[in-house]
């Protein structure tokens, strides 16, 4: 039986919690050491559940993988790289987006890769054609299975001219740990540039890689036939410090956001400063705060780096609820991210979901059946109801509208959080929520 978290509402959150490595690095750090001939080190390695899963595929495939018990630190050394067996490798099926890019370092390492079916939030179709077109362009070849999908290279890989038919996230990683080991040279246009793909291009340059990024999102890599192991700090979670700021926001609080990292929020903070929260740059991370009075009401789109990131979005509408006055958002980047509303709607808010594209740039959804665009009146009074956690982020957001609710919450599906926030019942703890944590009918926190 899951978790059920309790929550009374009606408090202010208050304190310091500290920002892990990010979640869209870390596992991606992990993949990347497959790629070396002596042993990683990777530090600052938060724990939630896609560095279990990857980990777990790494000691599948022959990799030492051992993490110190003061820091954290994992040293991941893949000198006995071997095969898994494909049903092994299925335990994980459904678990993470990451095994796909698992593809490059494994036909490097061991001449082919087996692949289980993605997890990941629900939040679109989420499909990998771009990755798998890339593989094709670097020489692989792709056969589709009924338990997963099987790529193999029996000419090895080989560098390729690219041209992303959208900047995603995975398929730029896929280029990369498929580039940095390949014969020659590859050149990927219209490629993501998120902070966390720029440090997966740090840790890779400290392997040895070969990369350089241009103006206009093009990367070129040289490959090159050996890589060592690399020592690499994560960069601190941008989207774990931008939902603990919306929380500060929505429950009236003020939250000090340790190692939350200015240059990689500037979007966010202009918007946050925009609807009226108040926030103070230190040395050592982020203080944010609702400085009392009115929320602004705001027209925002969600979009590429260094646009207002996508997974943002979520907690952010739940303080547009408070706003005074009518806020716009459109989501630009997945196709179905407002289904989280409906339950923020049962709180009392007022949201409506329209399919058309309500911002300035017309989007891929547009003219399509996909309600990507919402309409947020408030302010409104939230009051507590039971919710049942959908996805990641839209689970916070629903967590801190039921810790800004009059009344109480029951709150299940609480796992999924995991995903992306470490210690996640502790860190409200710390910050005075008052919520209680029931596993299978026992209280094991308040
Ligand atoms: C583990 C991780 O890092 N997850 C992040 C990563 O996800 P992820 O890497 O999956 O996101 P992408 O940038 O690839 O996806 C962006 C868009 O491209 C589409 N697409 C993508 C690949 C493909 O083969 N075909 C295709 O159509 C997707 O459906 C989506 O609509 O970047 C997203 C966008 O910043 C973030 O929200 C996720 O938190
Ligand atoms: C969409 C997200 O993650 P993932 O790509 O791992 O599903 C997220 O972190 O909000």
């Amino acid at each position: 039986m899951g978790k059920i978290l309790t929550i009374h509402g009606g408090v202010p959150l208050k304190g310091t919690v500290r920002v892990g490595g990010a979640k869209n690095l870390v596992p991606k750090a992990m993949v990347a050491s497959l790629l070396g001939n002596t042993p990683s080190v990777l530090r600052n390695v938060p724990e939630i559940k896609d560095v279990s899963v990857v980990r777990s595929l790494l000691e599948l495939h022959g990799v030492n993988v051992t993490q110190d018990p003061q820091t954290g630190d994992l040293t991941m050394d893949p000198t006995d790289a071997k095969s898994a067996s494909n049903r092994a490798i299925d335990a994980h099926a459904g678990d993470s987006r990451i095994p796909i890019l698992f593809c490059g370092p494994l036909i490097h390492s061991l001449g082919q890769a087996f692949i289980p079916d993605l997890g990941g939030c629900r939040i679109g179709d989420r499909p990998i054609d771009f990755h798998l077109d890339v593989l094709r362009e670097f020489g692989a070849v792709v056969h589709k299975g009924e338990d997963g999908i099987r790529i193999s290279a029996p000419q090895g890989l080989s560098g390729a001219k690219l041209d992303l038919p959208y900047p995603s996230v995975g398929t730029t990683e896929q280029v990369l740990l498929s580039a940095v080991r390949a014969r020659g040279v590859t050149e990927v246009r219209n490629a993501a540039i998120e902070p966390e793909i720029l440090d997966l291009i740090a840790l890779l340059q400290k392997m040895g890689a070969i990369i350089s990024v241009h103006r206009d999102r093009i990367i070129r890599i040289q490959g090159v036939d050996e890589l060592q192991g690399y020592d690499h700090t994560a960069l601190p979670d941008r989207n774990e410090a931008a939902s603990w700021a919306s929380a500060a926001l929505v429950t009236k609080g003020d939250i000090f956001v340790e190692d939350a990292q200015q240059r990689d929020l500037t979007a966010f903070l202009h918007v946050y400063r925009q609807i009226g929260g108040e926030f103070e740059v230190k040395h050592n991370g982020i203080r944010f705060y609702h400085p009392g009075g009115e929320l602004n009401p705001l027209i925002l789109e969600t979009d590429v780096h260094p646009g207002f990131m996508t997974d943002w979005q979520q907690p952010l509408v739940v303080a547009l609820t408070q706003a005074s006055g009518v806020s716009v958002i459109h989501e630009t980047v997945y196709e179905n991210r407002f289904g989280f509303t409906e339950a923020l709607q049962r709180m009392g808010a007022t949201v409506q979901v329209h399919v058309d594209c309500l911002g300035s740039t017309p989007c891929r959804f547009g003219h399509r059946n996909f309600k990507h665009s919402a309409v947020v009146m408030g302010p409104v009074d939230l009051r507590g109801t039971d919710v049942d956690i959908p996805d990641l982020r839209g689970g916070f957001s629903h967590l801190i509208a039921a810790l800004a609710a009059e009344g109480t919450s029951t709150v299940t599906g609480i796992e999924i959080i995991n995903r992306g926030y470490e210690h996640f019942t502790e860190k409200l703890i710390s910050l005075g929520a008052n919520v209680e944590l029931h596993e299978a009918g026992v209280k094991v926190g308040s």
